[in-house]
C-alpha cells in the first residue's frame, strides 16, 4: 500500500481563456488532513474536480488511491462535498442518503444503521424525515457532508465544508474532520478560511493564480521565517544593521522608560541563543525574548508574496 493517496505530476486543467490550474505536482500522505489553500479563483475547485474525473485534465497525470484518475476505480473509495451543493429538495434527508447509499452500493442491511449514525454525526438526527426544501443552507451543507461519508470512504474531498455554517457548526465540522483522521481516513480540505484550516490540518498546499506555491508539513512550513519578539534597553532603528549576519529584519513595536520592544526576523530560528549572547556582549540589557509562532494567515501571505515575482498567469 502506497504512503500517498493522491499523487499528481504537472496536472493542468485550462479552460478557454487560460484560467484553471497549471502544472500541479503534489503528494498527499495517507491519513492526514491536507489543507488545499488559496485565494478566490486560485484554481482549488478546478484541481479537485479534475482529480475526481468531473473534468478532464488538459495535460499531466494523477492517481487517486493508486488508480489513474481516468479510471472508475479511483473514485470507488472517495467521498466528495462540492462547494456549490444542491440537492433534490423534494427528497427527505433520509431519502437523499438512501439514494446515495444505493449509488455507492452500500449493502441494504447496513444502510439504516449507517444513515442513522451519519445523521447524528452531522447534527441532523431529528430532521432526517423532513424534506430538504425545508432545510436551511447550513442544514443542506450538513446533509451534503453526510452524503460524502455514506460509503465510508478512505479519502474525503471537502470543498469549503463550512461556508454555510455558523460558528458552532464550524466547530462541529472541525471535530468531525479530526474524528475522520483518527479513524485513519484522509481528508482533502479546500478552503480560503485560513483560521478554520489552521486548527485541523497536518499538511498544507498553497495555490495562487493556478500554480502551486508551496506544500508540506504545516508545522515545518511555519518555521520558514524565524521571528522573535525582544524587549531590550533602547537602541536606534539603524543599530540593527550592525547585526545583519543574524537579524534580517526589524520592526519597533513600542518604546517606554529607556526600553523598546522589537519584532526581529532572523535568518534561522536556531540563531536565537546567538542573538541573545551578541546583544549581551554589546552591553544591551535583554528583558524578554519570545519566539513568534506564525499563524497560517502570516505563512500564506509570506509564501504568496515570496512567489509573487515568479511568472504567473492571472487566474482572476
Ligand atoms: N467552467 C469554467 N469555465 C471557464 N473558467 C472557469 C470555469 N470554472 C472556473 N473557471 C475559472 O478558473 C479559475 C479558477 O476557478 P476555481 O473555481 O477553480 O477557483 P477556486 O480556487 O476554487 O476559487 P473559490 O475559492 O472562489 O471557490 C477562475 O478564474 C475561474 O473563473
Amino acid at each position: 500500500m502506497s504512503d500517498y493517496v493522491i499523487k499528481t505530476q504537472d496536472l493542468t486543467k485550462l479552460y478557454a481563456g487560460d484560467k484553471g490550474c497549471r502544472e500541479i505536482t503534489l503528494q498527499v500522505p495517507r491519513g492526514v488532513v491536507y489543507g488545499f489553500l488559496g485565494p478566490n479563483g486560485a484554481g482549488k475547485s478546478t484541481f479537485v474536480r479534475t482529480l475526481l474525473g468531473l473534468i478532464r485534465p488538459t495535460s499531466g497525470t494523477a492517481s487517486v488511491l493508486e488508480h489513474p484518475i481516468s479510471s472508475v476505480a479511483s473514485r470507488q473509495q472517495v467521498g466528495y462535498l462540492p462547494e456549490l451543493f444542491r440537492y433534490p429538495d423534494w427528497m427527505t434527508g433520509i431519502q437523499l442518503l438512501k439514494f446515495h447509499a444505493d449509488l455507492c452500493k452500500v449493502p441494504h442491511t447496513e444502510q439504516k444503521a449507517r444513515i442513522h449514525h451519519l445523521l447524528e454525526r452531522v447534527g441532523l438526527h431529528q430532521r432526517g424525515e423532513e424534506k430538504i426544501r425545508g432545510y436551511s443552507k447550513g442544514m443542506q451543507q450538513r446533509i451534503g457532508l453526510a452524503c460524502a461519508l455514506i460509503s465510508d470512504p478512505a479519502l474525503v474531498f471537502l470543498d469549503e465544508p463550512t461556508s454555510a455554517l455558523d460558528p458552532i457548526g464550524r466547530k462541529e465540522v472541525r471535530e468531525l474532520i479530526s474524528d475522520l483522521r483518527a479513524e485513519g481516513k484522509t481528508v482533502f480540505l479546500n478552503s480560503h478560511l485560513l483560521s478554520e484550516v489552521e486548527n485541523v490540518c497536518d499538511h498544507v498546499a498553497i495555490i495562487n493564480k493556478g500554480r502551486l506555491v508551496v506544500q508540506g508539513d504545516w508545522r515545518e512550513l511555519r518555521t520558514v521565517q524565524a521571528q522573535v519578539e525582544v524587549t531590550i534597553s533602547d537602541v536606534e532603528d539603524e543599530w540593527w544593521a550592525s547585526l545583519s549576519d543574524l537579524v534580517t529584519g526589524w520592526k519597533r513595536l513600542s518604546s517606554w522608560d529607556g526600553k523598546s520592544a522589537w519584532l526581529l526576523t532572523l535568518s534561522e530560528a536556531s540563531q536565537i541563543p546567538a542573538l541573545v549572547s551578541t546583544l549581551t556582549s554589546r552591553q544591551i540589557d535583554v528583558y524578554q525574548v519570545t519566539p513568534k509562532q506564525q499563524n497560517l494567515e502570516e505563512l500564506f501571505m509570506y509564501w504568496i508574496n515570496k512567489k509573487e515575482g515568479a511568472e504567473h498567469v492571472d487566474n482572476r
